[in-house]
């Protein structure tokens, strides 16, 4: 191997060392988050308080969405993935309902 390809494969075991530490960052992060939504579903099911609050989404999204701008982070994208982690959260809150 050339000292070029060389340094390209260390860069490469490099970027997917920090990528593998931030997907455990990811997963971490999204179980302490459902532990949160899970504690949540269980005080809607308690008080009868519908699953979802589609005025606290709208809240989050507008949030969510200068929080990605500011990170350089693609706002459609992030919007799609708050939608996806809030359709799981909803559907786990109404199995708590039945
Ligand atoms: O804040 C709530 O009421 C939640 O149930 C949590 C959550 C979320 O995952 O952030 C989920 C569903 C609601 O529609 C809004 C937000």
């Amino acid at each position: 191997m050339t000292d070029d390809t060389d340094r390209a494969a260390a860069l490469l075991r490099e970027h997917r060392e920090s990528i593998d530490r931030l997907d455990a960052i990811l997963v971490y992060t999204l179980a302490e988050r459902f532990t949160h939504t899970q504690a949540v579903g269980r005080l809607k099911a308690e008080h009868s308080l519908p699953p979802s609050d589609p005025s606290r989404e709208a809240r989050q999204i507008e949030r969510l969405e200068w929080l990605a701008k500011e990170a350089d982070l693609d706002p459609e994208f992030a919007k799609k993935f708050l939608g996806f982690i809030i359709s799981e959260v909803i559907r786990h809150h109404e199995k708590l309902q039945n």
